[in-house]
């Protein structure tokens, strides 16, 4: 019976699915071509080697052979094949590049997730400065607008914050993977138990807050005060308060907050992480950060970059739920077949009726839910 059945996490896509999913997908990498980015397109397959650099637990890849006895994998991952072109052709930086195309991460059984999902993204290669962060963010917030995502937040954070105050700690090696474990998975009994012989140190009053500091920009910032100084902490958290600073001018509506007790999303991102999300959506609509080392990992020379992707399936699940899309079939005598086809150029959603007659036409359209137009533009069932 397997060739009737799906393998579990894929599917189907047809109809208003997959049309909103190729609208939504132009639109975002028309908006990157019109921002001045270039196009680039992976391979599904590559080299398994090609993602030795990802946490490939949480991100686990289909894996075959090839006639070498090579692993090759369905790509887990869209920025590490970006990383080994750049790494290849000697292309000159900056650059900056757009792509869009399905990525593969194995789903368990009854996860109720997909295993294959679409993303469209950027990545800004051979930028340091932070204007490259806030470039990645306008995009992001200003395609989120175009989408008619009213309820966005933005979520800002670093991925070097939880390491290097951890590291700041009178701990040793396993004191801090214990610590950093409990924090990540919001353990407070254990997190409570670990911080206890800390109690006398200057730490131990953010160390009580350190769990809860995510939510509302401004509040995150206020318990942050607690926090002893150390120098590189310090800069990251000008680079954090800067970037809402210029968020908030930009765009005074947007929602921001700030998490500075999560794990990174990525084992490759060095700096600033952001991620975009919303009410109806189940996951994160987008997500991005600084990887200033993942081309050193391919290369001699230091590439410091920045990239985002949105998760299109998501936002397709989101304007799925929204009011059905009005469909229009065209009905009309052969003779009239040009002036039909100018009528469904005309009229969005529509498509030529083929019924032979229009009692059929009628009953095709009725079944479809469509409105039924005939060649002279007269609606003739609503
Ligand atoms: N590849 C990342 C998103 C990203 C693009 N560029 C940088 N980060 C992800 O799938 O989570």
């Amino acid at each position: 019976m397997l060739n009737r059945n799906l393998p579990v996490g894929t599917r189907d896509e047809f109809g208003a699915t997959a049309q909103i999913k190729e609208r939504m997908i132009n639109q975002i990498q028309r908006y990157f071509r019109e921002r001045g980015y270039a196009k680039i397109t992976t391979p599904l397959l590559e080299y398994k080697a090609v993602f030795s650099e990802l946490d490939l637990k949480t991100y686990q890849p289909y894996q075959l052979l090839d006639e070498q006895g090579e692993t090759l994998v369905l790509r887990p991952d869209l920025t590490l094949p970006v990383a080994r072109v750049m790494s290849t052709t000697g292309i000159k930086t900056p650059v900056k590049w757009y792509y869009s195309g399905d990525v593969f991460r194995v789903k368990k059984k009854l996860s109720g997730s997909y295993n294959q999902i679409a993303q469209a993204g950027i990545e800004l290669i051979g930028y340091k400065s932070l204007k490259a962060e806030w470039e990645c963010l306008i995009a992001a917030v200003e395609l989120a607008q175009a989408l008619q995502i009213t309820d966005l937040k933005v979520e800002l954070g670093n991925a070097k914050f939880v390491p290097l105050v951890l590291a700041a700690l009178p701990l040793n090696e396993i004191e801090r993977r214990n610590l950093q474990t409990a924090l990540y998975a919001k353990d407070l009994s254990r997190y409570t138990t670990l911080i206890k012989p800390l109690a006398a140190s200057d730490f131990y009053p953010f160390l009580k807050v350190w769990p809860w500091l995510f939510g509302d920009f401004a509040a995150v910032w206020q318990q942050l005060q607690l926090l002893p100084k150390i120098k590189a902490v310090t800069t990251i958290c000008e680079e954090l308060k800067e970037t809402q600073i210029f968020l908030q001018q930009r765009f005074p509506q947007q929602q921001l907050t700030l998490d500075l007790s999560v794990a990174s999303p990525q084992t490759y991102y060095t700096g600033m992480i952001f991620r975009g999300y919303c009410q109806s959506a189940a996951d994160y609509l987008f997500s991005g950060g600084r990887y200033d080392q993942l081309l050193s990992s391919f290369q001699k020379t230091l590439q410091p970059a920045v990239g985002l992707a949105f998760s299109i399936d998501d936002l397709v699940a989101r304007t799925i739920t929204g009011k059905p899309v009005e469909t229009t079939l065209i009905y009309f005598e052969t003779s009239d077949w040009r002036q039909a086809e100018a009528l469904v150029r005309k009229i969005p959603n529509s498509s030529l009726c083929l019924a032979d007659n229009l009692k059929e036409a009628r009953r095709l359209a009725e079944t479809a839910g469509s409105r039924l137009v005939d060649v002279t533009g007269k609606v003739v069932q609503a």
